[in-house]
């Protein structure tokens, strides 16, 4: 690969990979570093810069040298909006290149385990929204809107303005789509950003910023910084960024909307619900959705079905045993069953005993995958689903539970009646994550009734519903927090990345202009 001299497909313990931060220009290594171990195995095989608080100075020096009205807007610098066109066109090229193509693919696998269609899936979704954003539509998502004034010469135009020195923090589990969406809408809309990914997956945006920079990328416009997420707490805290867009955990999330004074848009964790309706048929299909959203890449999509309401309709159907089937066709061989990287087995296995303490029993999975060479700090565990009966779920002391968020392959299940619908809703309503949702049904009048009592950002409705994918082509993100950011389409990139600003151009003071009188109360006249 041109750009790089990493190599996906060689790089193991006994060759480890130095990475750099990029910073003032040149990637550099920090005095110490921390191995970044191979989730399939064990091995450390990346060797990671460990940044200190004195070596981040320079990153915030650079970052707070960006004004507040950023490196481009309409009227300075205009001409970077075709610049970033022109760079965009030239990476969705490299992207359309096959080697280039697999390279990232590869790259997303080592650190970020998940299998061949899952990485290549991400790419795509990469390439398209690269491929969105080519030539001119980098202007025209900075456009602006006039409206007319009150007399001749005065017109008012609301304009997209950037907030100069800006912060992506993103996690793990989709190395590159996440933050490439939200670093090139970062630069498109003038800003200066810092980046700052989770650092067992990292390595994929260093490789990024490298063919940016290979495709004409300037070198001011971004920095990335490799170090621990306390030490990022901290720099957020010295540096206080203009804004700050947080992809990851919720507890994360608070504790920088704090010392960020809130300027920070968030993408949280999802507790992501599927009401399966009342009209149970295309059992087949539903089914195989439902593995695919519970159990793809082990469950660790923020969007993945982590609780599954299902009607009784359903019990006459063999839903359940074809969803037990395609969870059952996984396997870690093919990385279908990958290693999860947030909880350990036991950790997913003490969740599990709390619910089945409260009347829960595992209707399939339940257990640790043994016999691998996946390190014990990591999990590894059977596609799993859980079932709850709903009266306990909705018990005060229980709710809290059931709605804990398992970022591994971990699933539950809650049974309800015809006419306990409002029973879920009430659930939905207790939950504090509101990310993605699925209605599935193609019965208008219920699907109407959910939507209308609930609120989550990305909601899939009709029988085709799912919870995952999130493609570029729309919104994707939490609804009913005022930090909600969003992800991918143009709106997301004008809500997150720039704000309103309004100019009221009033150029004409006309001839003979004289003082207008005042108006006086008609009872004092
Ligand atoms: N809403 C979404 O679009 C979305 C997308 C992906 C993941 N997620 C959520 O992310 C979580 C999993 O990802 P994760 O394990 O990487 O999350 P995480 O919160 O542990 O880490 C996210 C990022 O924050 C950094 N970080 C950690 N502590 C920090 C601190 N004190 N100050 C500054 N930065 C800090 C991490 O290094 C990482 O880069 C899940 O909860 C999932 O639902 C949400």
């Amino acid at each position: 690969m041109q750009f790089t001299d990493f190599d996906p497909d060689t790089v193991c313990g006994a060759k480890p990979y130095h990475m750099t931060n990029f910073v003032s220009g040149e990637w550099k290594r920090s005095e110490k570093c921390i191995d970044v171990v191979d989730p399939t195995n064990g091995e450390a095989f990346l060797k990671m810069p460990n940044t200190t608080m004195e070596e981040a100075e320079e990153f915030i020096t650079n970052l707070n040298s960006c004004p507040k009205s950023g490196l481009h807007n309409m009227y300075k610098n205009p001409e970077k909006y075709n610049m970033w066109g022109e760079i965009t066109s030239k990476l969705a090229v490299e992207l359309d290149k096959p080697e280039v193509f697999r390279f990232f693919a590869r790259c997303i696998q080592r650190v970020a385990p998940k299998d061949y269609d899952q990485a290549m899936k991400e790419v795509m979704v990469t390439r398209a929204f690269i491929r969105n954003f080519c030539a001119d539509q980098v202007r025209f998502l900075a456009r602006s809107f006039n409206v007319s004034g009150d007399y001749m010469g005065q017109v008012s135009t609301g304009t997209r303005w950037p907030y100069g020195p800006v912060m992506v923090i993103a996690p793990f589990n989709f190395p590159l789509e996440i933050p490439v969406l939200q670093i090139m809408g970062a630069l498109y809309m003038g800003n200066k950003v810092l980046l700052k990914c989770a650092s067992m997956t990292s390595l994929i945006m260093q490789e990024w910023i490298k063919l940016m920079h290979y495709c004409g990328a300037p070198k001011n416009a971004i920095e990335m910084i490799h170090c621990s997420g306390c030490t990022m707490g901290a720099i957020v805290e010295k540096a206080q960024p203009r804004m700050l867009q947080f992809t990851g955990s919720s507890g994360v999330a608070e504790e920088l909307s704090r010392i960020t004074n809130g300027k920070i848009k968030i993408e949280d964790a999802g507790f992501d619900w599927k009401i399966l309706g009342p009209d149970a048929d295309d059992v087949e299909y539903k089914a195989w959705c439902a593995d695919n959203d519970a159990y793809a890449f082990g469950g660790q999509k923020c969007s993945a079905q982590s609780i599954l309401f299902m009607h009784e309709a359903y019990d006459k159907t063999d839903f359940l045993a074809r969803f037990e089937h395609y969870a059952g066709t996984r396997s870690f061989e093919e990385l279908s069953i990958p290693p999860v990287l947030s909880h350990t087995s036991a950790d997913i296995k003490a969740h599990q005993d709390k619910l089945v303490a409260m009347g829960g029993k595992v209707v399939f999975g339940g257990k640790a995958v043994d016999g691998t060479a996946v390190p014990a700090k990591y999990g590894l565990y059977q596609p799993t689903l859980v079932e709850v009966p709903l009266e306990q779920a909705l018990k005060p002391e229980n709710f809290p539970v059931v709605t804990t968020e398992i970022f591994g392959p971990f699933c539950v299940l809650i049974r309800y009646k015809e006419g306990e619908i409002d029973k879920v809703i009430e659930m939905t309503e207790r939950m504090n994550a509101h990310l993605t949702a699925a209605v599935v049904s193609n019965d208008i009048n219920f699907v109407q009734y959910v939507l209308g009592h609930t609120v989550n950002g990305t909601t899939y409705a009709g029988a085709r519903a799912r919870t995952t994918g999130a493609p570029q082509n729309h919104w994707f993100g939490p609804a009913g927090d005022p930090r909600g950011a969003g992800i991918g389409t143009v709106e997301a990139i004008r809500l997150v990345w720039s704000c309103h600003r309004e100019i009221i151009s009033d150029f004409n003071i006309p001839k003979g202009w004289s003082v207008p009188a005042r108006a006086v109360d008609p009872a004092k006249k």
